[in-house]
């Protein structure tokens, strides 16, 4: 437990104890987060978009389960237990014993923080339209429900409460739906879909002192200010859903078109990657490095100092 509680006491910390903007890259499978952590991030988020996209292949439409969710997060927790995960879990998938039984299943799983929304269960994307919004006290029952289960476990855990009220129901509506999330135990808070600069101000002022979260999404609703505007305009969190998705996006419909129309796979390579196997263990990006990325030598290394036989004739 102690162990698994230490992200969540450093996010807290992160939160509470510095001014610093918390920074997460949008992660949704292995190789996303084992980029990040490569590229030195100091946290990662877990998108519930980029999970429907990765794991499925089907659009966000509250079609993961919280089997689906709570193993992805846990996956994505144990990369590197010293860089808090800030997870999506939608809308608790269900009552409240399903909200705390699904949060508990976070917690365990290692994950630091999580955002918890007011949608009704068949949720979308808070960037397309038609969203349908479950009453004020059902979206406080869920944040009373994660907090419950948070203290069950002793936990440090940071709840962030999302509301996605302000399309439909005007900014006045959301606000008074993130006070009373976080008069029942909310630690963060979150407006879905904010339009502007001025209504990204009003918001952190309104909320202040609550840490305010401002979501990033390439084609959304909200203008994609950078890291240093979301501080300035009185953000702590700010995350990039589906950022690196997008690039991954364009990149394999390149090479797939490629395949495609000449039976071969040469785009964005180097000369040298084109050329034949000889070379294959020194090549970038070749399956070596991938694999090396995903911690091949420290398991090697594990295994020899454990005593296990597993990689004697090399790998
Ligand atoms: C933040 C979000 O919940 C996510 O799953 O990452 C999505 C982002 C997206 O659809 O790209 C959202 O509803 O905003």
């Amino acid at each position: 437990m102690a162990v698994i509680n230490q992200a969540a006491a450093k996010l807290r910390a992160q939160l509470f104890e510095s001014d610093d903007l918390i920074v997460c890259p949008g992660v949704q499978d292995g190789l996303s987060a084992r980029v990040c952590l490569q590229q030195g991030f100091k946290n990662l988020y877990m998108t519930g978009a980029g999970t429907a996209i990765s794991l499925l292949g089907m659009p966000d439409l509250g079609l993961t389960t919280a089997d689906d969710m709570v193993r992805q997060a846990s996956m994505l927790s144990s990369l590197d237990r010293s860089v808090p995960l800030i997870a999506d879990i939608d809308t608790g998938f269900g009552g409240p014993v399903m909200v705390a039984r699904t949060v508990e299943r976070y917690i365990l799983g290692g994950v630091a923080g999580l955002h918890l929304e007011d949608q009704v269960t068949t949720k979308r994307c808070g960037h397309l339209g038609g969203k349908e919004m479950v009453d004020v006290a059902t979206f406080v029952a869920r944040i009373r429900a994660a907090r419950e289960a948070r203290e069950r476990l002793g936990s440090d855990l940071v709840i962030i409460a999302r509301t996605d009220a302000l399309q439909s129901m005007g900014f006045d509506e959301a606000l008074t739906r993130l006070k009373a999330a976080v008069e029942a135990g909310a630690d963060a808070v979150f407006l879905e879909g904010v339009k502007d600069r001025e209504q990204m101000a009003k918001f952190t002022k309104e909320m202040a002192p609550t840490p305010c979260l401002i979501n990033l999404v390439p084609g959304g609703l909200t203008p994609l200010v950078n890291a240093k505007e979301a501080k300035e305009l009185g953000y702590r969190i700010a995350i990039w859903p589906c950022f690196a998705m997008t690039h991954a996006y364009v990149a394999y419909q390149k090479a797939a078109k490629e395949l495609l129309e000449t039976g071969a796979v040469t785009a964005g390579f180097t000369e040298k990657q084109k050329g034949e196997g000889e070379n294959a263990e020194q090549v970038p990006g070749g399956i070596r490095e991938l694999f090396e990325l995903c911690g091949l030598s420290k398991c090697v290394e594990f295994d020899n100092k454990m005593g296990g036989q597993t990689f004697s004739k090399g790998v």
